[in-house]
Parts: C-alpha cells; structure tokens; sequence
C-alpha cells in the first residue's frame, strides 16, 4: 500500500542515511536529503566525495544526478526516515539520544496528517515507543491515529553496504498500534529479502540483540584463545578442530571488537537494569584483549622499554578504512605508557594521524624495528613477504592478532610468530 509519488525526507546523510537515501532515489521516489552539517551538504552536492566502497560511490552519485536532492532546509514529505548518530555517553553511562530529539523535533514542526515517521538509528529499546512518540505529538498529531510513526533497524555491514542494504532481512516495528504496511511497502522497494513486523520496541530490542550476540560470540573465541595460549596448544588449529562438530561454530579471536556498532550497542541494553552480566563480560574480555596483546610482546621482546614497535592495521577490521573504536587506539595508548622508545603505524587503507603519529608507508614502518604487531586483517596482510620484514627490521618479533602470516614460513625465515 504506497501513496502516489511519496516524497521521502531522510535527516542525516552518514553511513546509514545516504546509501538509503540513494537507494530509495533508484527506486524511483523523489527524495530530499537533509543533513545538519552544511560542509557536508556542500560536499554532497559537489559530488566531492570518496567511498571505501567503489559501487557505493558510483550509485551515490547516480542517485544525486537523478532523484536525491540534498536540502539546506528539510522539506515536508510523506516519509520522514531518521538516520542520525545515537554515541554512547560514557560519563554519564547511557545512549546520548540528543541528535535523535533534534530530528523529531524537526519533522514534528513539518508532520501533516498521515505522513509516516520511520528511525533508523540504533537506539535503547522504548524511544520510539516513548520520548520520540513524545516529541512527534507535540504538534498535536497522534501516533496511534493520525500520523504513522515506525522503527525499523539498519544491520548492513560496513564494507559491504549495497548488497546488505538490499539483501538483508529487515525488521520494521511500530508504535501506538499501527499497520505497518506503508513502511514496509517502501522497504518493499528495494529490499530483496523477508520483511518482518513487530512493534517498535521489539524491533529496537533485536538490533541490540544481534550486535550483544556477535560481541559475546567473538569474546568466546578471545577467551579461548587466552586459554589455549595458557594450555600452550595452538588457538586457531583448536577452534578448527572444534568447529568440525556439527553445532559448533566458534568465531576468530583477534585484539579486540572495534567499529561504531558492536563496542557500544551491547551498552544500550543494560539502561536501568541490572540483568546483562554475560554481555557485560563479553564487553570487558574484548576491550581486555589488547592487555594480552601487550603481554605477548613483552614476553617475547623480553621487555618493551627501549623498543621499536611497528604496528600494522589502524583499521577496525579488514578492508576498510574506518579506523572508529580500533583496537590499535588502545594499544598505542598502552604501549605509550610503557618505556617504549617508538610506535610506528602503517595501514594500507589509512593515512594520516592517529594519537598524534603519522601513518607511514610498510617499507617504512619496517626500518629498524625490533616487533611487528599485525592488528587488522587487511587482505593484503596475507601476502607480507617475511624477506621484506627480515630486510628492514632489527628484531625478529612478529605478533598476528590475526593469523595472517604463514607461521612455518616465517619462521623458516627467522621470525619468532606469536599468534592470538
Ligand atoms: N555505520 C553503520 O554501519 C551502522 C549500521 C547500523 C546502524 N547504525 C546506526 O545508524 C545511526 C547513524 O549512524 P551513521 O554511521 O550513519 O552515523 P554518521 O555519523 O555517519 O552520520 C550521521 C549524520 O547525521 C547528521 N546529523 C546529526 N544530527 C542531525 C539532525 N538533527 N538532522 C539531520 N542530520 C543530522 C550528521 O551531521 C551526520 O552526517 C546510528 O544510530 C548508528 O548506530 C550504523
Ligand atoms: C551482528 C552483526 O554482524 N553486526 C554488524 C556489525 O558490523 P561490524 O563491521 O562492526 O561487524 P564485524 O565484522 O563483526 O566486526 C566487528 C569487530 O569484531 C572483530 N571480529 C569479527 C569477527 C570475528 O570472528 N572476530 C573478530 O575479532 C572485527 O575485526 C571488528 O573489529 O555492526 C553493524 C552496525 O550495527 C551491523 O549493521 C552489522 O550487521
């Protein structure tokens, strides 16, 4: 059930939002894109403007010449869909849901009656149901009669947006009772896979839920990987062993769960309660893994003061750029703590400055070093030739949070491997 030529308003042209304001444009809806940020604007309509994702950016622009039209000021629409940032306050230990209040505040002031209000940020489980349903009636429309308001959660994976934006299941919730057929309708447009319906506070539930899932999930195969360390048995070799059960299917350790998503999501759950103690857990085993990485390059360098330390991989994870809540932030602050001599960074997807450091060049990073700490699983770490490393380096120390390197070949090369 759609209305003739729906106009969509999507607040907030991020990871999130433009790719689904540019995917609702090919689906044939006009649609306005209103960012808050009027650089960002300006970049947007320039088209100046580079993705880590090169079919993202060609469909981006496509989208621009044709159908999305990025607003100074957001425009009255049959649609709202609220795509803004929701980070975690950490001193005041909860969902910082201010961004989330301006935008409702903003579509309220232009809300007629039956248009549809649809977020999309990752939130506590009752906003919609609450403070938003709140702030979207203070115009005087109701959310159980006179306007639709609906929750409907984004789960693509960063690196791989288009074709989870389009394959991936998707959940659309709604509050005060509603049918949820127009937002789903519009989802029909583009998404290929089921489209299920709930409530809202369901639907913002179990985007929390999967994230907790996944974070406790991989500090499982943390925890065993500490083990195996503690057994002096091999971690990767062992999770492959077990994984050959027919219900077992451990994930790869590594240094730590960074990105925007899994550190903090789980984080959301525990508002005004006192139940997630396995999630909580989960959450300390994996921001704890950088302590273990630290400990095995201490023992095998003997002792860090004086050293040179290379780490490679800035990024959170492989193949791509984005560097949010890495694990390497804390590693270099930890090792910065230390009498460590120097922390060189290298990454082949990152330039720049990190922790005031300037990223370099492999070669570079290499150049008298005595550890090399491989902490992101760029594809490209796969094929580091141990020549180049025995070339460069002064040590003979490789850290693979990751298991990149071939460990018998290294070693036949002279190199001490230590995996997580
Ligand atoms: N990045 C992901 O992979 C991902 C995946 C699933 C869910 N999410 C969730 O989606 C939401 C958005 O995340 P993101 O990664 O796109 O964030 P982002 O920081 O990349 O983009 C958010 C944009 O919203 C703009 N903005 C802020 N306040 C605004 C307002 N009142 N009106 C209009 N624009 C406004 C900002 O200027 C920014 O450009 C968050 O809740 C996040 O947790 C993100
Ligand atoms: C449930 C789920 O899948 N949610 C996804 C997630 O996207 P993401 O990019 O954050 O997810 P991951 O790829 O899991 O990476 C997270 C970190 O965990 C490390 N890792 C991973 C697997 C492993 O076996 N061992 C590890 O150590 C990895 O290196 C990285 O640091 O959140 C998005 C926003 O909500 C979702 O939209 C998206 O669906």
């Amino acid at each position: 059930m759609m209305d003739d030529n729906p106009r969509i308003c999507v607040h907030g042209l991020g990871y999130v939002g433009l790719p689904t304001a540019a995917i609702l444009a090919n689906s044939g809806f006009d649609v306005y894109g209103f960012d808050v940020d009027p650089q960002h604007r300006r970049d947007l309509k320039n088209q100046d403007f580079t993705f880590e994702e090169p079919d993202l950016e060609r469909f981006v622009s496509g989208a621009l010449e044709d159908g999305l039209t990025i607003v100074g000021d957001p425009r009255p629409a049959e649609f709202h869909v609220i795509c803004v940032p929701t980070p975690y306050d950490e001193n005041l230990d909860r969902t910082d849901l201010t961004y989330v209040e301006a935008a409702g505040e903003t579509v309220a002031s232009l809300l007629r009656p039956d248009d549809t209000v649809i977020l999309s940020s990752t939130v506590p489980p009752g906003t919609s149901a609450e403070k938003l349903r709140e702030i979207v009636e203070r115009e005087g429309f109701s959310a159980s009669e006179d306007v639709v308001l609906g929750y409907s959660p984004e789960t693509v994976l960063p690196g791989n947006t288009l074709r989870e934006l389009r394959e991936n299941d998707r959940l659309v919730g709604t509050v005060g009772g509603r049918q949820p057929d127009r937002i789903v309708a519009l989802y029909d447009s583009f998404v290929s896979g089921d489209i299920r319906t709930t409530d809202a506070t369901t639907a913002e539930f179990v985007k929390l839920v999967q994230n907790a899932y996944r974070d406790v999930n991989i500090a499982f195969a943390n925890e065993v990987a500490k083990l195996a360390d503690e057994f002096e048995i091999d971690s990767r070799g062992s999770i492959a062993l077990a994984n050959n059960h027919p219900r077992v299917d451990i994930l790869r350790p590594g240094p730590g769960v960074g990105g925007h998503c899994i550190p903090i999501d789980p984080l959301f759950l525990n508002h005004g309660n006192d139940i997630p103690m396995l999630i909580e857990t989960a959450r300390r085993v994996n921001d704890g893994m950088v302590g273990f990485v630290e400990q095995l390059l201490e023992a095998a360098l003997g002792e860090l003061a004086g050293s040179t330390v290379t780490i490679l991989g800035v990024a959170y994870k492989g193949g791509v750029a984005d560097t949010r809540k890495s694990p390497c932030f804390a590693l270099i602050d930890r090792l910065a703590r230390t009498e460590v001599d120097e922390i060189r960074l290298t990454d082949p997807y990152v330039n720049g400055e990190v922790r005031g450091r300037e990223l370099v060049a492999l070669e570079e990073s290499l150049e008298a070093s005595d550890a090399s700490v491989i902490l992101t699983d760029h594809p490209e770490y796969g094929a580091l030739d141990p020549e180049v490393f025995a070339d460069r380096m002064a040590g003979r120390t490789v850290v693979d949070t990751r298991a990149m390197v071939d460990e018998d070949r290294w070693a036949a090369a002279g190199f001490d491997v230590h995996q997580v």
